[in-house]
């Protein structure tokens, strides 16, 4: 339950005066209805349905006497004239507190999803390692939509309980016997039913965890299709699909079960206690039968707010799993944040470097628990202007070389310098406005080539874009697409070929003007003479700005200035790219000579 607490606290702060002002119409609303409900009876006893001794209940006393007060042919008009407004004046307060019911709820679940994902994205990368893209995915679309469904809920709860305490003043005012009666019954049939709740509560754990079943595995299968298709694993796929979609089924048939049950126990209860009410009242009580009437109306009234109550209840509970998630995350990425606000990671914070990059002692491991670091003791300067090539075998700590370069993970010991000074928390958002990645997954938007161009330029003119291709050897493939720059290029640019999709995500990196360029197998797709146009472009582009290469075909690196050559995570040669080659002894040579054996 703190769980509520924590999102009507939020809430609170959330719609502030609002929220009070819809609960104080709410209010007026059953007073209303209270009222319309007791202008009935001297109404009726006006028809002359009733011959009525009204002087038993305070309120209708003093309706009848100042009904008595006025002419005779007045009585009637006046008396159907004021039921009128009553009820006239409750549905337009109805109509005006269902907008600012939906508007203040609406308004919540937009800053819990715009607060989350703000969350997710200043989170920093190591938190995203540690997770499944799936969970995020699924918190933001079904478990964000349950706590909203919970907080709806809520709210219904707090307006049932408002009206069911103003329609017990009114019953209490009418008769007190018969009301504690109401109250007692529901009390009773709400502890029996206690245990609904409890078995509501396991249902909503089981949603939650089917749900996020659901989404890893649908997430996975899609990211995966083209593995299973190529090796027909559909069949297996299916059945478990199907499977856990039967399991969903029953998870929910047996909440409808449950709710079902609920209702009809409640039902039931009112039948019997009605019939009970009546009987005790004419022959025990011998109550009018105005009162009676009164009686069966707020009864009426009444218990449908108890069902509605437990029923509430019950759905809340199932919701309560998706408000822990939803805080849960929440409380991650705020541990985990790396900065205050998505607007640091803007251009003109990005940083400047006039003389160029050093890592003094640099170790870092990924699980702090285990002792193996993935590098270890990096003492390396890349100067400004410059291209450094980084190679190795796999798993030689390339990548998480690279990340610590650019700001993306944090050295456990050393430090990073910019141009002399440590990088301090503050500057790496500014270092990473500087920095243009291209990995070896291209990524690019179902949009058109000009859309996923201008994504990192708003304002770049098509002379600038052509600029670009013509450098990443693009231009002739993109005039020949039958819209040119405007042809879309699929999800994730799957209308374009392995290579033409490296080459416009290169593009793009460049348009850019880093001061940083980082090329993380971002070559690996191309072909001998796209690559040798694009090793010409980097050789134009390094007196610019800093470039880094990560490579497994060495031809890449050949212009580079300086090589690093790492193994289990430690820099073991260092030099030019042909005082390495010299070093026959050295790991560069031999990686040199097995690429040149397998090129045949
Ligand atoms: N997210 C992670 N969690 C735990 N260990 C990791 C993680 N990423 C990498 N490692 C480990 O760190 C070491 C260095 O990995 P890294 O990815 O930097 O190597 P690499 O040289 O880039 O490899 P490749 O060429 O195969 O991409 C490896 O031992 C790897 O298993």
């Amino acid at each position: 339950m703190a769980q509520i607490g924590f999102f009507l606290r939020r809430l609170h702060l959330f719609a502030g005066r609002k929220l009070y002002l819809n609960m104080l119409a709410m209010i007026v609303m059953s007073a209303f209805e209270g009222i319309g409900i007791y202008l009935i009876v001297p109404l009726l006893g006006l028809i002359g349905i009733f011959s009525l001794d009204l002087n038993q209940i305070a309120i209708l006393a003093w309706m009848t006497d100042g009904l008595n007060r006025l002419p005779e042919g007045w009585k009637l008009p006046l008396i159907l004239a004021l039921y009128a407004a009553i009820v006239v004046g409750q549905a337009f307060l109805q109509r005006s507190q269902s907008i600012q019911n939906v508007s203040i709820h609406q308004g919540f679940v937009r800053s819990l999803r715009t607060e989350s994902y703000r969350g997710l994205l200043q989170a920093n990368w190591l938190f995203f390692l540690s997770k499944r893209r799936s969970d995020f995915i699924h918190i933001l679309t079904s478990e964000i939509a349950r706590v909203s469904q919970g907080i709806q809920l809520t709210l219904r709860l707090a307006t049932s309980f408002v009206f069911m305490s103003i329609q017990i003043v009114f019953a209490l005012i009418v008769s007190v016997e018969l009301t504690v009666l109401v109250i007692v019954s529901g009390l009773v049939l709400a502890y029996v039913s206690r245990k609904f709740i409890r078995t509501a509560k396991s249902i909503g754990d089981r949603t939650s965890e089917l749900s996020q079943t659901y989404y890893a595995g649908v997430t996975e299968h899609f990211n995966g299709i083209k593995d299973i298709k190529s090796n027909r694993l559909e069949q297996l796929h299916y059945r478990w699909f199907r499977e856990l979609c039967s399991q969903m089924e029953n998870n929910l048939v047996q909440f409808t079960r449950l709710q079902s049950t609920t209702q009809f126990s409640y039902r039931a209860a009112s039948v019997v206690l009605i019939v009970l009410f009546v009987y005790t009242s004419i022959k025990l009580f011998r109550v009018e039968p105005s009162q009676l009437m009164i009686i069966v109306i707020i009864f009426s009234r009444l218990w449908p707010r108890f069902t509605d109550i437990q029923s509430s209840s019950e759905q809340i509970v199932t919701n309560l799993p998706a408000f822990k998630n939803v805080i849960a995350m929440q409380r991650e990425c705020e541990e985990s944040r790396e900065w205050q606000s998505t607007a640091s990671s803007s251009r003109e914070n990005s940083l400047r470097i006039e003389h160029g990059m050093e890592c003094r002692h640099i170790d870092f491991r990924y699980d702090s628990k285990q002792s193996a670091y993935a590098i270890h003791n990096i003492n390396l300067r890349i100067p400004a202007n410059s291209m450094t090539a980084i190679v190795g075998k796999s798993g030689a700590g390339k990548s998480t070389l690279i990340d610590i370069l650019i700001g993306l993970i944090q050295p456990e010991r050393g430090e990073l310098l910019i141009d002399g000074a440590p990088l301090r928390k503050d500057h790496i958002a500014a270092l990473r406005g500087a920095v243009s990645y291209v990995s070896q997954e291209p990524f690019l938007f179902h949009a058109s080539i000009r859309e996923n161009l201008l994504l990192v330029e708003p304002d770049a003119t098509d002379e600038e874009l052509w600029e670009a291709l013509e450098i990443t050897a693009s231009h002739e493939f993109v005039s020949r697409l039958p819209q040119g720059l405007d042809t879309v290029i699929g999800d994730r640019g799957a209308r374009l070929s392995g290579g033409e999709r490296q080459r416009i995500v290169l593009a793009r990196a460049i348009l850019r003007r880093p001061a940083i360029l980082v090329l993380d197998e971002a070559t690996s797709a191309l072909d001998n003479k796209n690559e040798a146009t694009i090793q010409a472009a980097i050789d134009k582009l390094k007196s610019r700005m800093i470039i880094i290469v990560v490579a497994h075909r060495l031809s890449t690196i050949r212009n580079a200035d300086q090589v690093i050559v790492l193994e289990q995570g430690e820099i073991i040669q260092q030099g030019g790219y042909t005082q390495l080659s010299r070093e026959t002894k050295g790991t560069f040579s031999q990686l040199l000579s097995y690429q040149m054996e397998s090129n045949g």
